[in-house]
C-alpha cells in the first residue's frame, strides 16, 4: 500500500522489525565466511613468504642511515583495497596503481625530536604499490608497472624508479635494475644522494612469489564472487516490495489510526511504502534482511513530509524504537515496552557472556499463534436440562453441550465476543457474549421457582459470585480456582524479578555441586518459572529413555484411558508413558533429587507427586499451548518440573513478558520449573505453554507433577494419574 498522505496523531511509534536469514542466505553467508577465511590464511601465506624480508630489509637499512624506522604502516593501504585491487582486471588494476602513486603505503619515520615539533615524523614512503612485496614483485615484471615507474619518477635514479612524497620533503624510490634484482632506495631530505640499495626479492624463490601473487589473486576472486552473491541475492530476492504491500494490505483496517508511514528504503528516493505505524503502537514487518534500510515519514502541518527515523536492520537486533517525544515519555505503553526492551537488552547481555543461551523471546514476526482463549462455565438453576450452541450466526447456531437441570458446565473454552444461546425446552432463554473478565454464567432460576431461589446450590453460586467479584476488583485478574479458596500447602519458590537471576540455590542428593534456579519469567508480567541446569546426567536421562520407550503409547485426553471416553489428541502429538518410581533404583534415586529441587520431603513427594510423564516427539510434532491445571476437584496441579533427556526442541510459554512469549531450548538433563497455581490457589492463566514443533530428530522430555498439597493424597487415582490433562 502507498502511503500518499501520513498522518501522525501522537508522539511516538514503537517500531519492531526483525531481520531474518533464510536457507539460501544462511548458505551464502556460510560460503563468504569460508571464503574470507580461505583468502586470509592465503594472505597471511602470501605475506610471510614476500612481506617480511623486505620490511625487515628497509628497516635495517634505514637504521643504518640514522632513521628511525617507526612502525610500519601496513595500513596504508587497507586490506579491502588491497583485496579488490587484486580482484580486478588487469586494465581496472593499472588504474587504481595510478591513482594510488603518491599514497603512502610504509613509511621510514625519522625522529625529529625538538620542541613543538611531533616527536615522529614521516620522511619517506614506499608508495602503494609497493606495499605488498609480492604485488610489487609481479608488477615490476609486468611490463606496465615499468610505465607506471617512469611516469612517476620525479627523481632520477638509474633504471627508473617510483617516487613518493610525504610532506614534498622526502622521497623514497624504487627501481627495477633487472628482474631478480630490484632495488629501493631511500633518501631523506638530508640526504644529497639517495642511499645505498636496498635489494629485496633474491631472498625468496621467485616462482613462490608469483605462486603467491596468483593465489592472493585467486582466493580473493572467490571471495568477491561470494560477496557479491550475498548481496544481489538479498537485494533482489529480498526485494520487499511486493510483499509489503501484500502485508500492508492485509493490516490496512487495522492500522486506521495511524501515527506515520513505514518505508523500506530500496534507494529510490521515496522508496517502497510497508505500512503505517499506529500511534503508540508496535509494527511487525514481517520478513526482512540484515542490511535492509526502513524510514519512518510524516507529514507536518503544511504537508511537508519529512523523514522522522531511520533504522538499518541489524544481526541479533530486533526492536527498532521511534523515541516519543518529552510529554509522552510516561506514557503507559512506552514504559511497558521499555521495560519489556530492557528485558531482551539483558538477555542479549548474558548471551554475550555465554550464560542462558538456551532462552530467547519469541519472535514478534512469528508468534506461537495463540487466541485469547479463555475458560468460563455457565451454571443453570432451570429444572430442565438445556442445550449450549455457539452462535455462528446462523440461525441455529453450532450446537456445544449441555446443562443438566440445577447443574453445571464442565469448563469451557471460548474467545472473547463470543456468543452462546441457551435453549431450555425449546425456548431460547438467555444469549451470553464472553467477555474475559466474567467467567461464570449464569441461567437464573424462574422468578416463580422458589424452591429453586431458596435452595442451597443457588445460596452457594451467590456466595461464589459475589467473592470472584471481590476478587477480580482487588486482583484485576479472574478467580479461576477452588471454592472455597484452596491455596496450596506445598511450596513455592518466591518468585524472581529479572531474567537469569539465580533466586534460589538448592543443594540436592545425588548431585556433587548446587544448582541454581534461574528466573526466567514472574508474576504478573508472565509465570513463575525458572530454569536448571544439569539436573540430570546424561547417564540417568538415558536411563530414563530405556525404561519406558517401549510402554509409548499415543497421547490423549479424556479422564481415562478408555479409548470409548478419552481421544486421541490433534494438539498433541507425541507418544508417552508414566513409569512408577519403583520400576528400577535409579528412578528412586532421581526422585530424591526431585524431592530436594522441589523442596518437599520424600513423604509429601510420595504423596502429592504424579508418576513420571516420558514424552517422545518425532519431527514435526508438537503439544500445542495448553494449561498443566484443570478445573476438575482435586485435579490440583501445582508445579511441573519438565525435563529435557536430549538436546532437541524447545517449549514455549507465550503469555511470558506480557504476551511477548519466551522459548527453552534446554540441553540433555536441563529442568524448566514453573507453576501452574498463584499462592493464593487460584489458577495462573499465564502459566500457558507449549511443546514446540520439533524441527529435526526427536526430542525427549519428562514431566513431574507435583500436587498443591503434600498433607493428603491428590484425588486422582489410578486412571485420573494417567489422564492426560
Ligand atoms: O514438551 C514440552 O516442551 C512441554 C510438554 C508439556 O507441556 C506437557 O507434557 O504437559
Ligand atoms: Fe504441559
Amino acid at each position: 500500500m502507498e502511503i500518499d498522505r501520513p498522518r501522525l496523531l501522537a508522539g511516538a511509534a514503537l517500531v519492531d522489525l526483525v531481520p531474518v536469514v533464510d536457507g539460501e542466505s544462511m548458505r551464502l553467508v556460510g560460503e563468504l565466511a569460508a571464503a574470507e577465511q580461505k583468502a586470509k590464511l592465503v594472505h597471511d601465506q602470501g605475506e610471510a613468504l614476500c612481506g617480511e624480508p623486505l620490511r625487515r630489509k628497509v628497516a635495517l637499512r634505514a637504521r643504518a642511515e640514522g632513521l628511525d624506522v617507526g612502525t610500519a604502516r601496513p595500513g596504508a593501504r587497507t586490506a579491502a583495497q588491497r583485496r579488490a585491487r587484486l580482484g580486478m582486471g588487469a586494465a581496472r588494476r593499472r588504474e587504481a596503481d595510478d591513482d594510488a602513486v603518491g599514497q603512502p603505503a610504509w613509511g621510514l619515520v625519522a625522529d625529529k625530536g625538538g620542541e613543538g615539533a611531533e616527536p615522529r615524523e614521516m620522511v619517506g614512503n614506499v608508495e602503494a604499490p609497493l606495499f605488498v612485496p609480492a604485488v610489487v614483485h609481479k608488477l615490476l615484471f609486468d611490463g606496465f608497472q615499468e610505465q607506471v615507474i617512469a611516469d612517476a619518477t620525479g627523481h632520477a635514479s638509474s633504471g627508473g624508479g617510483l617516487v613518493g612524497k610525504c610532506g614534498g620533503a622526502s622521497q623514497v624510490s624504487a627501481h627495477s635494475d633487472a628482474p631478480g634484482g630490484h632495488a629501493l632506495r631511500a633518501s631523506a631530505p638530508d640526504l644529497e644522494e639517495p642511499a645505498d640499495e636496498l635489494v629485496f626479492g633474491r631472498d625468496n624463490d621467485e616462482q613462490q612469489q608469483r605462486r603467491a601473487v596468483a593465489d592472493n589473486a585467486e582466493v580473493d576472486g572467490e571471495l568477491e564472487k561470494k560477496r557479491s552473491a550475498l548481496e544481489s541475492y538479498s537485494l533482489e530476492k529480498h526485494d520487499l516490495t511486493a510483499q509489503a504491500r501484500a502485508a500492508a494490505a492485509r493490516r490496512a483496517l487495522a492500522l486506521r489510526r495511524a501515527a506515520g508511514g513505514l518505508r523500506w528504503d530500496d534507494g529510490t528516493d521515496d522508496g517502497v511504502g510497508i505500512g503505517e505505524i499506529p500511534a503508540m503502537g508496535t509494527f511487525t514487518v514481517e520478513q526482512t534482511y540484515v542490511g535492509h534500510k526502513f524510514k519512518l515519514v510524516e507529514e507536518d502541518a503544511e504537508g511537508t513530509v519529512e523523514v522522522v527515523s531511520r533504522f538499518v536492520m541489524r544481526q541479533g537486533k530486533q526492536t527498532y524504537v521511534v523515541e516519543p517525544l518529552e510529554e509522552d515519555r510516561q506514557n503507559e505503553a512506552y514504559l511497558r515496552f521499555m521495560e519489556q526492551n530492557s528485558m531482551v537488552e539483558a538477555l542479549n547481555m548474558l548471551h554475550t557472556s555465554g550464560k542462558l543461551r538456551a532462552v530467547r523471546f519469541q519472535s514478534q514476526a512469528r508468534p506461537v499463534n495463540v487466541r485469547p482463549a479463555f475458560g468460563m462455565v455457565i451454571k443453570n438453576f432451570r429444572r430442565d436440562p438445556c442445550n449450549v450452541f455457539w452462535d455462528d450466526g446462523s440461525p441455529d447456531g453450532v450446537f456445544s453441550g449441555n446443562i443438566q437441570a440445577m447443574g453445571t458446565t464442565s469448563s469451557m473454552t471460548t474467545y472473547p465476543g463470543d456468543a452462546f444461546k441457551v435453549i431450555c425446552k425449546d425456548e431460547l432463554v438467555t444469549r451470553f457474549v464472553m467477555d474475559p473478565k466474567q467467567r461464570r454464567y449464569v441461567v437464573e432460576p424462574l422468578p416463580t421457582d422458589e424452591s429453586a431461589l431458596g435452595s442451597p446450590e443457588y445460596a452457594m453460586h451467590q456466595r461464589e459470585a459475589k467473592l470472584e467479584e471481590e476478587y477480580t476488583a482487588m486482583s484485576g485478574i479472574p478467580w479461576l480456582g477452588a471454592h472455597p479458596p484452596d491455596p496450596p500447602s506445598n511450596p513455592m519458590y518466591a518468585a524472581g524479578s529479572s531474567i537469569g537471576q539465580a533466586v534460589h540455590t538448592v543443594n540436592a542428593r545425588g548431585l556433587n555441586e548446587t544448582r541454581d534456579l534461574l528466573a526466567l519469567s514472574w508474576n504478573p508480567v508472565g509465570p513463575r518459572a525458572f530454569l536448571i541446569e544439569n539436573l540430570l546426567t546424561p547417564e540417568e536421562c538415558t536411563h530414563v529413555i530405556e525404561v519406558s520407550k517401549d510402554k509409548l503409547h499415543a497421547s490423549y485426553i479424556g479422564v481415562t484411558e478408555d479409548s470409548s471416553q478419552g481421544f486421541e489428541s490433534k494438539t498433541r502429538t507425541s507418544k508417552m508413558t508414566f513409569i512408577p518410581r519403583s520400576t528400577t533404583k535409579e528412578l528412586e534415586a532421581m526422585h530424591l533429587k526431585f524431592a530436594d529441587i522441589l523442596n518437599v520431603s520424600d513423604e509429601v513427594l510420595h504423596r502429592s507427586a504424579e508418576e513420571l510423564q516420558v514424552v517422545r516427539y518425532e519431527q514435526g510434532q508438537e503439544y500445542a499451548p495448553h494449561y498443566d491445571f484443570t478445573r476438575e476437584k482435586g485435579l490440583d496441579r501445582l508445579a511441573t518440573l519438565l525435563i529435557y533427556l536430549g538436546d532437541g526442541g524447545g517449549t514455549v510459554f507465550p503469555r511470558a513478558f506480557d504476551d511477548r512469549g519466551l522459548t527453552v531450548h534446554p540441553k540433555q538433563g536441563d529442568a524448566i520449573l514453573f507453576y501452574s497455581m498463584l499462592p493464593d490457589g487460584n489458577l495462573d492463566e499465564l502459566s500457558l505453554h507449549g511443546g514446540m514443533p520439533v524441527a529435526a530428530g526427536t526430542k525427549w522430555v519428562c514431566n513431574l507433577w507435583l500436587h498443591a498439597h503434600g498433607d493428603r493424597p491428590w484425588n486422582g487415582g489410578h486412571e485420573l494419574q494417567k489422564a492426560e490433562l
